[in-house]
């Protein structure tokens, strides 16, 4: 334990991901190692993280002192042996199957006999474990992105996994102020990258069959579903708007909505002429005339707002906002009698 009476943890791999977990870890008291490839990229990383925590304290989400702590609780190096230490591990390395088998392989025989393994990424822990002896340690722990400013993990063990190790990792994962969610039975992508993708093949359909605009698209649900999910899920919504309705409306609509196992061709033809959104300057929509840099700082600020709620206990989960009361013009739920004018 540390002064924090808080443990160490390790991450391996210092990208987008990686070293976005350190800089929760460390913030909220834990002692981190970022494990990378070159002293230079962790250097990189440290930056990146000095700056995010420049972020959350003019967001007076954590004090000057608190993020030097935090700064101060990050330690690098190239070389897997020094999670050693390290009672919680989480691999966030490329998607590259093989590097994730040999890097759990190893870590298996270089961690603690008592740590946890967890991957951060979208791939189920059945898919990393498969040259691990203790594979009852191993759980997959997906973050989103930026995990600085999503609080979301979806925490989910395999066959393998014991239910000591998926409880244990929601308490550190819950302890550090993340929302960890549990998923019983592995499945591809899943819950979050599955509802994602699903969106995003619609979206992606529509676009490439010229129904409309990459804009109108984007604004009918920025405007509409996309303000709703972030207080209300899409189960929620629909007993929200009456199940009757959105029960009969699925039947007529689910036979129309694009079922295809592949991407459109236009968006393959965009990726193999390397045109990959916002770093190359051009994805679906053109980046040399719209300012992506300015979108990016745009939702990093709308998100921090999140969190800012979150703190003050506006998290609709924690506390959830009054419901107005039933008024003559109406504001009861929908479902009762009264509120039918059939
Ligand atoms: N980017 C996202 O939106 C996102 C969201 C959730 C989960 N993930 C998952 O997180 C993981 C990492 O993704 P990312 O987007 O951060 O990738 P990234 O390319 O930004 O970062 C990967 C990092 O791993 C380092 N690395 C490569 N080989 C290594 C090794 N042998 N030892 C130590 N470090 C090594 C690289 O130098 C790089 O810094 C992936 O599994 C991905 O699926 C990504
Ligand atoms: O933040 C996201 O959208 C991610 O969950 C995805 O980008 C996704 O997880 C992939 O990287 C695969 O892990």
């Amino acid at each position: 334990m540390n002064a924090s009476g808080l443990g160490t943890m390790a991450v391996i791999g210092n990208g987008v991901i990686g070293h976005g977990i350190a800089e929760v870890f460390a913030k909220a008291g834990w002692d981190v190692c970022l494990i990378g490839r070159s002293q230079d990229s962790l250097k990189g990383a440290l930056q990146q993280i000095g700056a995010s925590l420049n972020e959350f304290v003019q967001a007076e989400l954590l004090s000057t002192s608190s993020a030097k702590s935090a700064a101060a609780r990050i330690r690098t190096s190239t070389e897997l042996q020094a999670a050693a230490a390290a009672e919680f591990v989480i691999e966030a390395v490329p998607e590259d199957m093989e590097l994730k088998l040999d890097i759990f392989s190893k870590l298996d025989g270089i961690c603690r006999s008592d740590a946890l393994l967890a991957t951060s990424s979208g791939h189920p822990a059945s898919c990393v474990d498969k040259c691990v002896e203790h594979r009852e340690r191993v759980i997959a722990a997906h973050f989103w992105y930026p995990p600085q400013l999503l609080p979301l993990v979806e925490v989910c063990g395999s066959g393998a996994t014991t239910k000591a190790v998926v409880v244990r990792t929601c308490a550190i994962l819950g302890g550090i102020g993340m929302k960890p969610v549990v998923i019983d039975c592995e499945v591809p992508g899943f819950i979050g990258n599955r509802i994602q993708f699903a969106a995003l093949r619609e979206a992606w359909a529509l676009w490439a069959a010229g129904v409309a605009s990459a804009e109108a698209i984007d604004s009918v649900i920025r405007y509409s579903i996309g303000r709703r999910l972030a207080v209300t899920g899409p189960i929620e919504s629909a007993d929200l708007g009456g199940l009757d309705t959105m029960y009969h409306f699925a039947r007529f609509l689910l036979p129309s909505l694009d079922t295809s196992s592949e991407p459109p061709e236009q968006v393959a033809a965009l990726v193999r002429g390397r045109h990959c959104g916002v770093p190359s300057g051009k994805g679906v929509y053109d980046w040399f005339e719209r300012d992506g840099s300015g979108l990016l700082s745009a939702r990093r600020r709308e998100l921090m707002r999140w969190l800012q709620m979150d703190q003050k206990g506006r998290d609709p989960d924690k506390a959830p906002t009054p419901v107005p009361q039933i008024s003559a013009s109406g504001t009861k739920p929908r479902g009762s009698d009264e509120d039918r004018l059939d």
